[in-house]
């Protein structure tokens, strides 16, 4: 049996997934578009913006009605939060509203580029893990900070690629590494993603997953990017796992060049 084939799947707070891939609910033209590109991509972690998503109302389209909560893993997040105490605020409603109690923490500081604010994500980190949720947190590519972030608890480092919503691609492969390679937590690169070769190098540099909504999203044909992504996701595991070859400085001819007829 090949390496990949007995590929341990990916565990995050004790939930096992098989897909390393998770998307999330923005942008889509429709409820029923987010469903198809879902089922498209593979994925079993679906991310809800809480202040967006309808989940209570049955008089308005409500996500729950596509895509069900029984079959995918909710995680919601505290998009559009800018102070750690709205960010908590938001979770402990949908602990409420959902019993959810795994939670993908963003606490963003200009509305500009959306970065984290990392000071602010990891106080409210701390405070969440004080009140028992399990924090997947979203956060700059900084490995100082990304190690504070697991010391605190956090169950997975979520670091971007690029700015939310920009499709750049991984902008600091080296920072995105040295995360990896110091942190014993799931890392799972959130945002930036463009397209399927942007998630195939997040995997092989090594990364334990990948979460977008972007690229798929605002694809021209969503679904077909969903099942991309899902394809691109596995295909850089699998890269990551059987190892590149070494990368050389001169042609090394793939057929002897001495013994010739
Ligand atoms: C942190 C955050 O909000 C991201 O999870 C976002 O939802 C996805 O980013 P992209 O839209 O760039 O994929």
């Amino acid at each position: 049996m090949t390496q990949a084939m007995t590929d341990k799947p990916l565990v995050v707070a004790g939930r096992t997934l098989t897909s390393r891939l998770i998307i999330g609910t923005g942008k889509y033209a429709s409820y029923e578009q987010n469903a198809r590109a879902l089922e498209a991509s593979g994925a079993e972690m679906i991310t809800v913006a809480l202040r967006r998503v309808n989940l209570s109302d049955p008089s308005e389209p409500r996500l729950v009605d596509f895509i069900d909560p029984e079959k995918y893993i909710f995680l919601p997040n505290t998009a559009g939060c800018f102070t750690g105490e709205d960010a908590v605020r938001t979770l402990r409603l949908a602990r409420e509203a959902g019993g959810w109690s795994l939670v993908k923490l963003e606490v963003l500081s200009d509305p500009k580029h959306l970065y984290p604010d990392m000071a602010e994500t990891l106080r409210a980190a701390e405070m969440l893990i004080r009140e028992g949720f399990d924090v997947m947190v979203y956060c700059s590519d900084d490995p100082v900070y990304a190690r504070r972030l697991e010391e605190v608890g956090c169950c997975a480092i979520m670091p971007l690629g690029a700015p939310i919503g920009s499709g750049l691609g991984i902008q600091n492969p080296v920072n995105i590494r040295l995360i990896i390679e110091q942190s014993s937590v799931p890392v799972i690169v959130d945002a930036g993603v463009g397209t399927a070769s942007d998630a195939t190098v997040a995997m092989e540099l090594g990364c334990d997953g990948v979460l977008m909504n972007t690229a798929i999203a605002e694809a021209k044909d969503p679904i077909l990017m969903a099942s991309a992504m899902k394809h691109a996701v596995i295909a850089g595991r699998q890269s990551y796992l059987a190892g590149r070859m070494p990368k050389k400085r001169y042609a090394d001819a793939s057929s002897p060049l001495f013994g010739l007829i």
